[in-house]
């Protein structure tokens, strides 16, 4: 398993590879960056474990070296939020960004199962899936937004009221987008059971749908989530690379273009939305089917799905607008 850290330099991107570094399923570590890549590389060379590294900035071809070959590439590359910006305000730097990156593993590594962590994902992930398309590589089963991090908050937060030993213990499937209110939490199919005293559903859905907030806010300028990130960002890497060597039983809430995984079509037209977080059950050949949770959403939820709909679809849109007519320079 090559996996490539794309944004490798950065505040998720370092610790991120470290992760991966140190992960006995990933054979040879490639990280790729516009700075800092020679000192990253040689820091994390001298971890004892499996792991060849390698580290590249673009030029002398560095991105043709770090992507050939490639099984997994994650992409944390891109400008985080200051107080007071939404993730939307990322996209006029950040599309532009990931449709680089893209471009680059259409060309050198078109197999590799694709995890974008660029924000806005509800946007980046429809800009690589243009790029893709238009360079004739697209596989939609191979790419992901990681909303992992959504899940691992909502797994948290919940603690507070189930008081599990393990938070991680209580799966809870949280569906949408990566943004406000189009991150969907679905309290009422955790499982186990969670029984959520309703003067309490309210803040605990806020707390979830707006915890990249609370982090960007205490860092005060300084960025946001970075470590709690690279440890989502690894989480579902690892997912993806168990499935990748056999595992099966694997599901994890990812935001993919629903069209084209089994099950997806029946999500996209009740949505209305082509990309979609909702459990995924992983296999060799990436997301093999996509479950459907919108039946069995209460009330609550059904109308928190109407919010995350009119909002998803706009960034959607604006993602694949920006690849099929280009902003003029
Ligand atoms: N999906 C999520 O849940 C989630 C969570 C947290 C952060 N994010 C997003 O992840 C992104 C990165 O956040 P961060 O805190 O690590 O930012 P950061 O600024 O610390 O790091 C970004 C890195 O990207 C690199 N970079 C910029 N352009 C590049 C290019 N063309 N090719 C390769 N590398 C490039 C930079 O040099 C830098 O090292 C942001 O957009 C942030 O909003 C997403
Ligand atoms: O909030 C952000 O801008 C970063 C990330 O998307 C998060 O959820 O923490």
């Amino acid at each position: 398993m090559k996996a490539v850290v794309a944004g490798a330099s950065g505040g998720i991107g370092q610790p991120l590879s470290l992760l991966l570094k140190a992960c006995p399923l990933v054979d040879h570590l490639s990280l790729y960056d516009v700075v800092n890549t020679p000192g990253v590389t040689a820091d994390l060379s001298h971890i004892s474990s499996v792991a060849k590294i390698e580290g590249f900035l673009p030029a002398d071809d560095g991105m043709k070296k770090a992507f050939t070959g490639a099984d997994m590439v994650v992409i944390p590359a891109g400008i985080p939020r200051k107080p007071g910006m939404t993730r939307d305000d990322l996209f006029k730097i950040n599309a532009g960004i990931v449709k680089g990156l893209v471009e680059g593993i259409a060309e050198h590594c078109p197999e590799a199962y694709i995890l974008v962590i660029s924000n806005p994902v509800n946007s980046t992930v429809p800009i690589a899936a243009e790029v893709l398309t238009n360079a004739g590589k697209f596989n939609p089963k191979k790419l992901f937004g990681v909303t992992t991090l959504d899940v691992v908050r909502a797994e948290t937060f919940v603690q507070a009221i189930t008081g599990a030993k393990d938070p991680a213990d209580t799966k809870i499937p949280v569906i949408g987008g990566h943004s406000g209110e189009t991150i969907v939490p679905l309290f009422s199919q955790a499982k186990p059971e969670v029984k959520i005293p309703e003067d309490k559903l309210d803040e605990l859905t806020k707390r979830v749908q707006f915890g990249g907030d609370e982090v960007v806010k205490a860092k005060d300028g300084a960025g946001s989530a970075t470590l709690s990130m690279a440890y989502a960002g690894f989480r579902f890497a690892e997912r993806v690379m168990q499935a990748a060597k056999g595992k099966s039983g694997i599901v994890e809430p990812t935001f993919v273009y629903l069209p084209g995984i089994e099950g997806g079509d029946a999500i996209a037209k009740e949505t209305g939305c082509k990309y979609f977080s909702v459990p995924v059950e992983l296999g060799k050949e990436g997301a093999v089917k996509a479950n459907n949770p919108l039946g069995m959403a209460n009330e609550y939820e059904k109308k928190l799905l109407q919010a995350c709909y009119e909002g998803l679809k706009g960034n959607i849109e604006k993602g694949v607008e920006f690849v099929k007519n280009p902003p003029q320079k």
